[in-house]
């Protein structure tokens, strides 16, 4: 839309995660240090002599909500689906563990991170989630079904 600036926060966590299953060795468990690009789309605000003129929104603000809401809950977590073998043990020995209900591919990590952002109050234009340093997953806001994404169809979050 005419007038509108797209701004992006970047953020980084580390967690660990295994695809049971996977053809390869990412059926391991293992670790990723992840770079999360988050994308807000707006008109900058336009009244003279607000703390936030010419801001779409304060990026201090964006940084507030995005570590409430996802980075706190994932950094230094074991990201799991609730089938791992290894999930029980590390729940007992008090490890951090984020129990997602879906399988925690670059792409459903994506999708969730974008519906939990949009039904937050940000103006979310899309989120970008590195899984490597040459691999990521973006999902568009605009593409996340109302009802959210289809893993909530079938299965819970304890987030
Ligand atoms: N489409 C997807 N494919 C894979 C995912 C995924 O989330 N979506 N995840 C994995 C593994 O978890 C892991 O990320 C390995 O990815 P890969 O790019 O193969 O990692 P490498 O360390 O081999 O990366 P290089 O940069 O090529 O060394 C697997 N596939
Ligand atoms: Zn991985």
């Amino acid at each position: 839309m005419r007038g509108e600036v797209t701004v992006c926060k970047i953020f980084s966590f580390d967690a660990a995660h295994q695809l049971v299953g996977h053809k390869g060795k990412c059926a391991n468990v293992h670790g990723h240090t992840y770079k999360l690009e988050v994308v807000l789309k707006g008109k900058p605000v336009a009244e003279e002599g607000r703390s936030d003129e010419g801001f779409v929104v304060d990026f201090g603000d964006i940084k507030a909500l995005v570590k409430e809401k996802v980075v706190d809950r994932l950094d230094h977590a074991f990201l799991a689906k609730g089938d791992e073998p290894v999930l029980e043990s590390l729940k007992a020995s008090g490890s951090k563990t984020a129990v997602l209900s879906f399988r925690t591919t670059a792409e459903n990590l994506a999708s969730y991170i974008a519906y939990t952002l949009k039904t937050s109050d940000l103006p979310v234009y899309s989120v970008k989630l590195w899984e490597t340093p040459t691999a990521w997953a973006e999902v568009l806001a605009e593409d996340v079904p109302e009802e959210g994404p289809s893993y909530r169809m079938y299965g819970g979050c304890d987030l």
